[in-house]
């Protein structure tokens, strides 16, 4: 459970992003976000990864005050969150296996688990025959699944993405967001940011609208 309570972050050259956000998001939901270009969309995210910090109002998540959770508990906060971004952010010239293993390798996770951890997220995302080409010899919604397995490959609780769809075609575009809500399904709380209303409003998932900084629509 991800709990918003008047949340307000105002940057440093004093914009204020978000504006007395109040939103509950549920242990097994998937939410889209939604709203114009700056309505605060990845602010939002920021702050969940604590890349961010509220200037004002309260997020507890699974009953924890992110406000207590000093720098050096960072690190374990962020294990229990994957993260999807529009542009993948894969390192090309590193194998699909190595791309999905890093956050394996930096948690310190042994030889052995991280090859059964990476297969399994592999599989899940359909590319477990491609697990030793170069993400450059890959199409775009390939990319965008070996991304997805990097993000699942430590078994988060929350799932986060930034615009995952914006460089795909519709066709593409669905499948991932069949993606997602199979992690949903096995009981990962999935946050999506998108512009895409035509794909968003055609699934059945609350969506959650911003506008300028304001939560003025938490409907589905
Ligand atoms: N690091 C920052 N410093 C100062 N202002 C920022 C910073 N990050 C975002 N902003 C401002 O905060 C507002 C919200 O930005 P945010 O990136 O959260 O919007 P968004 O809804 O994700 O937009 P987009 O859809 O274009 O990614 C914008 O006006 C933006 O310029």
């Amino acid at each position: 459970m991800i709990t918003f309570d008047r949340v307000s972050k105002r940057y440093a050259e004093g914009h204020e992003a978000l504006r007395e956000v109040s939103v509950e998001l549920g242990r097994d939901e998937l939410v889209f976000l939604t709203g114009h270009s700056g309505a605060g969309k990845s602010t939002l995210l920021r702050l969940i990864m604590l890349i961010e910090r509220p200037t004002r109002g309260q997020i507890i998540i699974d009953g924890e005050n992110l406000a207590k959770v000093k720098a050096r508990g960072i690190p374990r906060h962020r294990r229990n969150i994957g993260v999807v971004f529009q542009n993948h952010q894969l390192l090309f010239d590193r194998t699909v296996f190595d791309n999905v293993a890093l956050p394996l390798v930096i948690a310190g996770y042994e030889h052995r688990e991280i090859g059964r951890r990476v297969r399994a997220a592999l599989d899940k995302v359909g590319l477990l025959a491609r697990e030793r080409a170069l993400p450059i010899t890959l199409s775009g919604g390939e990319q965008q699944r070996v991304g997805i397995a990097r993000a699942v490959v430590a078994k988060p609780r929350i799932l986060l993405a930034d615009e995952p769809t914006g460089n795909l075609d519709p066709a593409l575009s669905a499948e991932i967001m069949q993606l997602f809500e199979a992690f949903n399904q096995v009981g990962v709380t999935v946050v999506i940011a998108s512009h895409d209303l035509a794909l968003i409003s055609r699934l059945r998932h609350r969506i959650l609208t911003l506008r300028e900084g304001r939560l003025v629509s938490s409907g589905g």
